[in-house]
């Protein structure tokens, strides 16, 4: 189920921020990049300021600080249990942070409100494909924009003028996404007889159809070929030219994260001990100790 569909959850919108309020980074010091970046695209569409989670006794997440510009394609990389999944989790929602406040655009958050998180322009892929195998593609990609259905289940079922112009609406806007996404092939072909790589594929359509501002993606690339791999990331680099769509994504793959982020924010033990080029954070000794040391099995250098 994806997490439009089944969305619910507590929420807290702190204040709505102006539109001229300064971005902070890490140590709360803006990095020269930074502040240039920011003062060309405006406000940031994703800033996180002090965010902290624990489990139990386990850090989670430690003081992280984030901004994110328009259209920029961020990754967040670190080693297995660095925090990635929960920071992603934070943002899209579903976890609360201990302290901290999420900004998207220029609403502030102490808990960002799954049920409002397409409203806000946000969408997210799972690590684990969440798409309905019993479905057409196409009906797959209709489903990311269910949260903008304003006609009742009733209204549906009697197929009311407005629930017919509603579904004619998200066919077209999921047709589209097909065709952005290259699937117009097998857009009729049920979701469950279709290979790995061509549903990562199709779960980025359903997270695209609603024109997010900010595209999240779990490990988009986890499990697929290098072929595929290199297709996925023209799409994802495609969608941010085409839309201005911004883009954040963990992945553990270096050659996809080196060849299509613009930044790459590097997580250790819940704190950000990195954040800058791809080029920076190669070189930065903290990230070659805690990361970039080790083998990272498989990898090639993506020329994307
Ligand atoms: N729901 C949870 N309950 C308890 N502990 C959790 C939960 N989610 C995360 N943690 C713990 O928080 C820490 C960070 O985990 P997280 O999954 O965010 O790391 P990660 O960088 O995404 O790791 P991986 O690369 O292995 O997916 C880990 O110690 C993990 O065990």
């Amino acid at each position: 189920m994806s997490l439009i569909a089944t969305a619910g959850g507590d929420s807290l919108i702190v204040a709505r921020a102006r539109a001229t309020e300064p971005s902070r980074v890490a140590g709360g010091t803006p990095r020269a990049a930074d502040a240039v970046r920011v003062a060309d695209a405006g406000v940031p569409v994703l800033t996180l300021q002090g965010i902290s989670l624990s489990f139990g006794g386990v850090t989670a997440l430690d003081g992280i600080e984030l901004a994110v510009a328009k259209g920029e394609i961020r990754a967040i990389i670190g080693p297995n249990g660095a925090g990635k999944s929960s920071l992603l989790n934070v943002v899209s929602g579903l976890y609360r942070p201990d302290r901290g406040v999420v900004q998207l655009g220029s609403e502030r958050f102490r808990h960002v409100p799954t049920a409002r998180l397409a409203a806000v322009g946000v969408a997210r892929t799972f690590q684990n494909l969440a798409l309905f195998k019993g479905l057409p593609v196409l009906d797959n990609v209709v489903m990311g924009l269910v949260h903008r259905r304003r006609a009742g289940f009733v209204r549906q079922i009697l197929s009311t003028p407005q629930a017919r112009r509603e579904e004619a609406e998200a066919r077209a806007a999921a047709e589209e996404a097909i065709a952005f996404l290259h699937l117009d092939a097998v857009k009729h072909q049920l979701a469950g007889g279709l290979p790995y790589g061509i549903l990562k594929r199709v779960e980025l359509a359903r997270a695209m159809v609603a024109r997010p501002q900010l595209l999240l993606l779990d490990e988009p690339f986890a499990g697929v070929t290098l072929g595929e791999k290199r297709d996925l990331a023209a799409h994802v680099r495609n969608a941010r030219d085409a839309y201005g769509t911004t883009v954040v994504l963990i992945e553990h793959d270096m050659g996809v994260v080196m060849g299509l982020s613009d930044r790459i924010a590097v997580l250790d033990y819940g704190r950000k001990i990195a954040d800058g080029s791809p080029d920076e954070v190669r070189s930065d000794q903290a990230v070659i100790d805690a990361y970039l040391g080790v083998d990272h099995e498989g990898e090639t250098e993506l020329v994307i």
